[in-house]
């Protein structure tokens, strides 16, 4: 395995949900075996089912038994020293709807240890080590900068500004841009607002963050189970302090400087342009005898233009360097709380859940599906180790870019859960297929 290979580790588990109340036709057989391999094959079989087995794919799968916190112990806690140092490890659930994603990811009991979610588990752990490393005296005080917001369809929606919708752009530097509505300031200052980072320096502040923008995620109302979310839920818990909040601050600062100036330069160009040059009767354009362009004021346009860029250029290098002050600085742990897949019976006749919805949901349901298989091709080329990454084939693939790629020294793992009742077995065969894809490529 190469340096390359190895820095790009994804595994992938499986988690078997228990029954629910209403489930009462009875339980799919289930077996995991290891063949030479590390990785275990999955086999399902029930009446009247046709059986399947997986190829050796899946890193560990869990019984309805385990609770939350095994989960933890097993997948996550193990990345806590690499987001110390500055890590990003990314964790995905994926399944289909009432499967127990939600439960797994975020949970419905914050507060004890075997309900709470892997990232309310991985805010605590992350808050106790840091707590000591403040003790150890630092200038600026560690803390965790909090972000939550969903993909839905093409855009995305800040949680934690009143689920303000944002737009998901390709910028001419080919990073993904999630931007909220514009502001006008004093001075013809713009600000255009990004995804909010909420500053948190206790686990309560943190918990009580998160009660409060939970309360705004969206749901769908003809799925699987009342709550069934429609959306992909994206969490970010990254190590930042006072110094990074503020060198953050004055890039957003210089950016809404930069715009009238920027501005005034275009209109100077237009202005001179237009009246420099005369239309021909043949239609074409000639230099107007009469006007002589005056470049000079072109000129001092684009050096005040390029003066607050470089402003801009040096509030970002203040960014890397306030990075570099400290190793963890910049660690992350990514949450995503995938929105339910959609299938379709064996037959392709439409499931059960999606007879019942209405042509939004459909075409929303559409969308999921293009998400999750452009997810799947994203990390299949990311765990192979190709350099070309389709990221750009969905919004949800385009958003979570930059955690790939800041993912070098982290780890990654997928969740797929599922449920063990026989009437889901057309979806969790479909699940166990997904998962299987991912896990194979990331050998
Ligand atoms: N491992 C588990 N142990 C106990 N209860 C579980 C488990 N997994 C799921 N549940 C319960 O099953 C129900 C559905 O789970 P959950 O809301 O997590 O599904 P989901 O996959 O997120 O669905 P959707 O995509 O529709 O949001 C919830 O009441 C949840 O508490």
């Amino acid at each position: 395995m190469t340096q390359d290979k190895l820095a790009r580790q994804f595994s992938v588990f499986l988690r078997w949900r228990p029954l629910t109340n209403d489930e009462v036709a009875g339980e799919i057989t289930r077996g995991s075996q290891n063949q030479d391999t590390s990785l275990r094959a999955v086999s399902i079989s029930a009446p009247a089912k046709r059986p399947w087995t997986s190829p050796p794919a899946f890193k560990g799968s869990f019984e309805p038994a385990d609770d939350n916190q095994v989960l933890f112990d097993t997948i996550v806690a193990s990345a806590l020293p690499k987001v110390l140092n500055g890590a990003s490890c990314n964790y995905f659930a994926y399944g289909h709807s009432g499967s127990g994603k939600t439960h797994t990811m975020i949970g419905y009991d914050y507060d004890s240890a075997d309900r709470m979610g892997l990232c309310v588990a991985a805010a605590r752990k992350l808050f106790e080590s840091l707590s000591i490393l403040n003790q150890e005296g630092s200038e600026h005080q560690l803390g965790v900068g909090f972000s939550l917001f969903e993909v839905r369809q093409k855009s995305a929606f800040d949680l934690l500004n009143r689920r303000t919708q944002c737009h998901i752009r390709e910028g001419p530097d080919g990073k993904t841009h999630i931007r909220g509505p514009t502001e006008m300031l004093e001075g013809g200052k713009v600000r255009v607002q990004p995804i909010a980072q909420r500053s948190c320096w206790t686990y309560d502040s943190f918990k009580e963050e998160m009660r409060t923008s939970l309360g705004l995620r969206a749901v769908g109302s003809s799925s699987v189970h009342d709550q069934s979310s429609r959306t992909h839920a994206i969490i970010t818990l990254e190590i930042i302090n006072t110094a990074l909040a503020e060198a953050r601050q004055a890039v957003a600062d210089r950016q809404s400087e930069l715009v009238p100036v920027g501005a005034h330069a275009t209109t100077v160009n237009i202005e001179e342009q237009t009246k420099g040059y005369i239309q021909t009767p043949d239609g074409g354009y000639a230099l107007n005898p009469d006007y002589q362009i005056n470049q000079e004021r072109i000129d001092a346009a684009e050096a005040e233009k390029a003066k607050f860029e470089a402003r801009v250029s040096a509030a970002e290098e203040h960014v890397a360097e306030v990075l570099g002050s400290h190793r963890s600085l910049g660690g992350k742990f990514v949450f995503v709380d995938l929105a339910g897949a959609e299938y379709q019976e064996e037959k392709g006749a439409p499931s059960q859940s999606l007879r019942g919805q209405t042509p939004q949901e459909r075409q929303e349901g559409r969308q999921i599906n293009t998400d999750l298989l452009a997810l799947k091709e994203v990390i299949r080329a990311y765990a192979s180790g190709q350099t070309r990454i389709p990221f750009r084939s969905s919004p949800l693939t385009m958003v979570l870019r930059e955690h790939f790629l800041g993912s070098r020294n982290g780890s990654s793992a997928m969740i797929v859960t599922v449920s063990p009742s026989v009437d889901q077995y057309a979806a969790t065969l479909n699940s166990l297929k997904f998962g299987s894809l991912v896990g194979v490529a990331s050998v």
